[in-house]
């Protein structure tokens, strides 16, 4: 239900709390299915006129100083501070994480806010040595202009302010299609944005059918930036959109990560690191653990503890307390992991814990724990999302580099090992944008997150973060006098 509180963040035109007509997108309850709000759709027309709205902000935004852009930002965050809970609670709502996650996510989302707030006033430029004594060389940084994100489902927050805090920062404006399965913490996260003062036009929410609104955007010369978070299918094809208006791209796509567990690492580190990996969000991010690669040695020690780490796990209502495991998205997502299920076990896989949909309906399922899986399954090439521990065995250190390295995607990796010489070799040989010794847990504003292959290009936060909405233009001076 959108109790008052909630009601207060959604006070926007395009977002209703009763039915309305067939052009309206209702948006569910991910736990009970029902009815939450109804969005406005927008079709190719209302994103061009937009696209035109969007472009006077943005003109007008970039007039101002980056101190005044960074205090806009920094009004954001604290507003955002302020409201977690409700946030949490509408973001809970809508994609159906335990609270408690929804509170950390709320926390990392405003964490993106505050780092390009200061990142704002540090976009410096170059003066370089001339090679010519009458010429001086500059190099000013400028906002690309007017950009586009398309963001995903599993973080209804946090997708959106690492894309619209680095381009607010950089004085660009931003047009978001949020997931159709989760507009409203956009919608929120709007509201405190103008309750902060944040021009109009400047964030501009764009709900409706996505291959329309995406075609739409793709197609504008004036949009100069498109910014992508989801899966790598999709990503290729906006890729191929953008191409005849040669739009800069920021891209982060899929995954299938990699977790290396050495016979020298600490079991109980590694198991408390493949939890974390695995199970967040129900399994349902980017830089999930989607296979597990014991050692020999420490295998079935591994297997053992595992079966008793998830067998704690707690499915349910996210907003109930105690549950660590909330509803997949939808029935599509159920199917998937089911078919990773059933094609490991046809396969030979073992079914140690789990197996299928929770007793509860919906799309409730139980973590589930596969061992004995091989390469040849399905799992091993496919990223699952969702609560599946798929259970691998190697013997050398360079069968396990070998096996991770073995797929298209290059987003995350993992790996335990208490050898700080194997640290150093492992991490340098897998091919991932990002590699977590140690640790199931990477994520934060201040790391350059992304990936590589076909996981994507670019990378969101960091100082790299913002460079992604600046372009470098270089002047060059004849200071010689007239007549000289
Ligand atoms: N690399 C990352 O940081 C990251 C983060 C989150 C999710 N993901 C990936 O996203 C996938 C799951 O999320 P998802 O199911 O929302 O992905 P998805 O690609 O189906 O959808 C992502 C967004 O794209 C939109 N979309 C879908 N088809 C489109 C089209 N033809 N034109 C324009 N827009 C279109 C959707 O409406 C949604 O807003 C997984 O593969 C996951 O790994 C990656
Ligand atoms: O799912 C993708 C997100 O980027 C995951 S994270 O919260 O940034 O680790």
């Amino acid at each position: 239900m959108i109790n008052a509180p909630l009601k207060a963040l959604l006070d926007h035109p395009d977002v209703s709390l009763t039915p309305q007509s067939s052009n309206w997108l209702a948006v569910t309850d991910a736990a009970t299915r029902e009815p939450l709000a109804w969005v406005k759709t927008h079709d190719a027309t209302a994103v061009n006129a937009a696209i035109a709205r969007s472009v006077g902000a943005q003109r007008r935004w970039q007039q101002q100083t980056a101190t005044a852009r960074a205090d806009l930002l920094m009004g954001w965050y604290q507003r955002i501070q302020q409201q977690q809970e409700p946030l949490a609670q509408l973001l809970t709502a809508e994609q159906g994480k335990p609270l408690a996650e929804a509170r950390g996510e709320i926390g990392y989302a405003a964490s993106f806010i505050r780092w390009f707030a200061e990142q704002a006033r540090r976009t410096d430029g170059a003066i370089l040595p001339s090679p010519l004594p009458q010429q001086r060389l500059l190099v000013l940084k400028q906002p690309v202009g007017v950009c586009a994100a398309i963001t995903p489902w599993n973080f209804p927050a946090a997708m959106i302010t690492r894309k619209v805090a680095p381009a607010l920062a950089a004085g660009c404006s931003m047009l978001v299609k949020p997931a159709e399965q989760t507009p409203l913490t956009t919608f929120a996260l709007a509201t405190l944005a103008a309750e902060a003062g944040l021009p109009a036009d400047l964030l501009l929410i764009l709900c409706g059918d996505a291959v329309n609104v995406g075609q739409a955007l793709c197609a504008s010369d004036s949009v100069r930036k498109l910014s992508f978070t989801g899966s790598t299918e999709v990503g290729r094809l906006l890729m191929a959109q953008c191409a005849p208006t040669v739009k800069k791209l920021s891209l982060e796509l899929g995954g299938n990560a990699p977790v290396l567990v050495f016979d020298d690492a600490d079991l109980e580190q590694a198991v408390q690191g493949i939890m974390l990996s695995k199970f967040r969000n129900s399994g349902q991010t980017c830089v999930c653990a989607n296979r597990i690669y014991v050692q020999s040695g420490i295998y079935q020690a591994l297997s053992e503890r595992l079966a008793q780490a998830i067998g704690e796990l707690q499915v349910g209502d996210g907003r109930q307390p105690g549950v660590t495991q909330g509803p997949l998205i939808d029935d599509t997502a159920v199917a998937k992991v089911q078919s990773h299920i059933d094609d490991a076990c046809s396969k030979g896989a073992t079914l140690r814990l789990g197996g299928g949909r929770d007793a509860r309906g919906g799309s409730f399922f139980q973590p589930t724990l596969l061992t004995h899986v091989t390469q040849q399954m399905r799992v091993a090439r496919e990223e699952t999302f969702g609560p599946l521990a798929a259970l691998f065995r190697f013997e050398s250190e360079a069968e396990a580099i070998a096996m991770a390295n073995d797929t298209e995607f290059g987003l995350a990796a993992y790996l335990f090992t208490q050898n700080a010489s194997r640290q150093w070799r492992v991490s340098e040989a897998l091919e991932y944008g990002m590699v977590g010794v140690n640790t199931g847990q990477i994520s934060n504003e201040i790391a350059p997150f992304g990936g590589i292959k076909h996981s994507g290009l670019g990378r969101e936060g960091s100082q790299a973060g913002i460079d992604e909405y600046l372009e470098s233009k270089y002047l060059c001076m004849d200071i010689s006098s007239p007549g000289a």
